[in-house]
């Protein structure tokens, strides 16, 4: 790839769990794809447990900010910022930890930031162009949580509410919901708010052709 001139345009897209940040994303993702694009989850940068136990995994907080490797999302995005790849690590719901495969990602002209906590560390929030927070009541979340953690994360019914109740809610509560002040633009509802996906990817748009960033023909695979 020729390095162009100006730096990739990075926009963070935070809320809760099940607020609709990875719906806002793809759905920017979608309507740039005339540009070089991709999309990065914090999720992928839980921190490593292969150290520890099944049940030891399982007590582990997952909505603190202890939970997540900031000083490795830090370094694999500025190495994205100056044009470099990386070696992005993957993460298994089922395992509670971290695989050991990783996935190679090229650099791209547009990265879109997605995450529970990425507004809460103020090195990652420097290097955001655009800062989006994704408000959904509490009650909406849960039940999108109930519906994708049974079909998509293999956990039951039992395990979702107590999990819920004794850190997702609180965490959310102490930690989440108070990033909301750092954010440039509050979504409510997420993925349907047509009107806020159109007015970030205008303003997307104007940053780039600001930048010179040029426009691509081909369009880029999902690079969740
Ligand atoms: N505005 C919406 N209306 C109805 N369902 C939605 C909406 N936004 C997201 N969803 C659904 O809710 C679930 C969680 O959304 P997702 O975007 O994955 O949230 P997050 O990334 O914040 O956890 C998904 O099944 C998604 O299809
Ligand atoms: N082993 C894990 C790791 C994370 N979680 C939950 O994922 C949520 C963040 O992901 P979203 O796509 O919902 O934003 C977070 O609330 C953690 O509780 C988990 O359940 N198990």
């Amino acid at each position: 790839m020729v390095k162009p001139k100006q730096k990739p345009v990075v926009i963070g897209v935070t809320g809760g769990s099940g607020s609709g940040k990875t719906t806002v994303s793809r759905k920017i993702f979608n309507e740039l794809s005339n540009y070089s694009i991709m999309i990065l989850q914090q999720d992928s940068y839980y921190k490593d447990q292969s150290n520890m136990t099944m049940a030891q995994r399982k007590k582990v907080n997952y909505d603190h900010p202890m939970a997540f490797d900031y000083d490795l999302i830090i370094q694999q995005l500025k190495q994205l910022l100056n044009y470099q790849p990386i070696e992005k690590p993957v993460y298994d719901y089922n395992q509670f930890t971290r695989s050991k495969e990783t996935i190679h990602q090229d650099p791209r002209e547009v990265i879109i930031l997605d995450g529970i906590l990425i507004l809460d560390d103020e090195r990652l929030r420097d290097l955001m162009d655009i800062k989006v927070f994704v408000d959904t009541d509490d009650d909406i979340r849960l039940i999108r949580r109930i519906e994708r953690d049974m079909h998509e994360r293999g956990r039951s019914l039992d395990s979702i509410i107590k999990q819920y109740l004794t850190t997702v809610k609180p965490m959310y509560h102490q930690f989440v919901e108070p990033t909301k002040r750092y954010a440039d633009i509050i979504v409510p509802e997420g993925g349907e708010n047509q009107v806020a996906i159109d007015l970030l990817t205008t303003k997307m748009r104007a940053i780039l052709r600001s930048r010179g960033n040029q426009q691509i023909k081909q369009n880029f695979d999902s690079t969740i």
